[in-house]
């Protein structure tokens, strides 16, 4: 630590005495507050991610933080007669999920980092470069807790709701978040710019409460507008290379496939998952030729994404698209139009798992024979 604090002469020699020892208690303060907020994202990263490489990395920072800390610093605090420790913001006390959360940490931590980047500058001739690379690390690690949530919640994702114009919008996916569902695409193809803009930033702030992901349907611009966790495009939309430009990497985005073809390119041009349909003919879809079951068989046995079978799937025939190999649905009148969205929803649920248990179960047995 002696060669990281020799820089302290150069205070004096600058003739600002004074300001020693509250420049010691800014850096005090804001290594502590940068140690602190890594350690909750490093949390989340070890129990909630179980990602080590995640975890590893704040927990490096962490590390390099301490090194800084030396016993002066430390000395120089003076609790008691700080005005900042009563001072907090309404935001602060409020979370409305781990997604914020984290990004109100990540924050924090940058924040922290610009401030030792600046007045570091006047306590060691290394300090200030030292935390400018600090805050580009924790910008990747940002991007990539975010990249990785979104796909691990993807990835646990069964049910996909889908939703249609209606009444009770806002309730309906409530309920059926009640409901244990993950997945939310906002559909909507009548509404303009500025309801659509008002409800997607609505439905997002319930997904993101209940720790479901959000994503639109359609649109790249209204999706980065309301800080959607992707989009979700059609053959006819935007190619997916251009979507990945806009989105960036930490952004899902799924594509509509008909057939094995547009299967193939999809996942080739980087689509995070795919929609399998429409499985059976239906009215929210109109004119558009089921591809029928045999599709849902062949993505059952080419797809190396996740792929949701959609279009006409509804509680009675679930197990007959089940059987043909489907782990994933999605649904908009099954849900949308129900009486019951929450019971609905966790019925879905209950028969995706039983069969998920049931596969598992066969497998082991055919794996302790083998
Ligand atoms: C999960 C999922 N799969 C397919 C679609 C259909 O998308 P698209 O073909 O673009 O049709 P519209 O939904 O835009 O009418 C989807 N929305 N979601
Ligand atoms: C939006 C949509 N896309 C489809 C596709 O096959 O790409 S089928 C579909 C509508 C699904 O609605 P429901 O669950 O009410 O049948
Ligand atoms: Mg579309």
């Amino acid at each position: 630590m002696a060669e990281k604090n020799s820089g302290l002469a150069r205070v004096s020699d600058l003739g600002t005495l004074q300001l020693q020892p509250a420049l010691c208690r800014i850096l005090d303060a804001n290594l502590d507050r940068a140690r602190e907020g890594l350690r909750i994202i490093e949390e989340w990263c070890r129990f909630g991610l179980q990602s080590s490489p995640l975890a590893n990395e704040c927990k490096s920072m962490r590390q390099e933080l301490a090194s800084w800390h030396a016993p002066e610093l430390r000395a120089a605090r003076n609790t008691p007669g700080d005005p900042g420790t009563d001072l907090s913001h309404p935001q602060e006390e409020e979370r409305s999920g781990i997604e914020s959360l984290l990004q109100a940490n990540c924050c924090r931590v940058e924040e922290a980092l610009r401030v030792l980047e600046e007045y570091g500058k006047l306590y060691h001739p290394d300090m200030g470069a030292v935390f400018k690379q600090m805050r580009y690390r924790v910008y990747t690690l940002e991007s990539n807790l975010m990249a990785y949530r979104r796909r691990q919640l993807l990835d646990q994702s069964p049910l996909y709701l889908v939703t249609s114009q209606n009444d009770k919008l806002f309730a309906v996916v409530e309920a059926a978040l009640e409901g244990g569902l993950t997945l939310v695409q906002y559909r909507d193809k009548n509404t303009d710019d500025g309801e659509r803009l008002r409800n997607a930033e609505q439905l997002r702030q319930i997904c993101h409460h209940y720790g479901a992901l959000f994503i639109m349907n359609d649109r790249v611009d209204l999706a980065l507008a309301v800080d959607a966790d992707g989009v979700h495009l059609g053959q006819q939309d935007m190619p997916t290379a251009f979507a990945r430009q806009l989105l960036g990497p930490q952004r899902l985005i799924g594509r509509s496939t008909t057939n094995p073809e547009e299967m193939q390119r999809a996942i080739a041009e980087g689509a995070d998952y795919i929609g399998v349909g429409p499985v059976y003919e239906t009215p929210t879809k109109p004119g558009k030729a089921p591809a029928g079951l045999a599709y849902i068989r062949y993505a059952a046995e080419h797809s190396s994404v996740p792929w949701f079978a959609i279009g006409g799937i509804d509680m009675h025939n679930l197990t007959d698209v089940l059987d043909c190999g489907a782990e994933r649905v999605a649904v908009v009148r099954g849900i949308m139009d129900v009486e019951q969205p929450t019971l609905v929803t966790q019925y879905f649920l209950s028969q995706m798992n039983r069969i998920q248990t049931l596969k598992a179960v066969e497998q082991r047995n055919v794996q302790s024979h083998a």
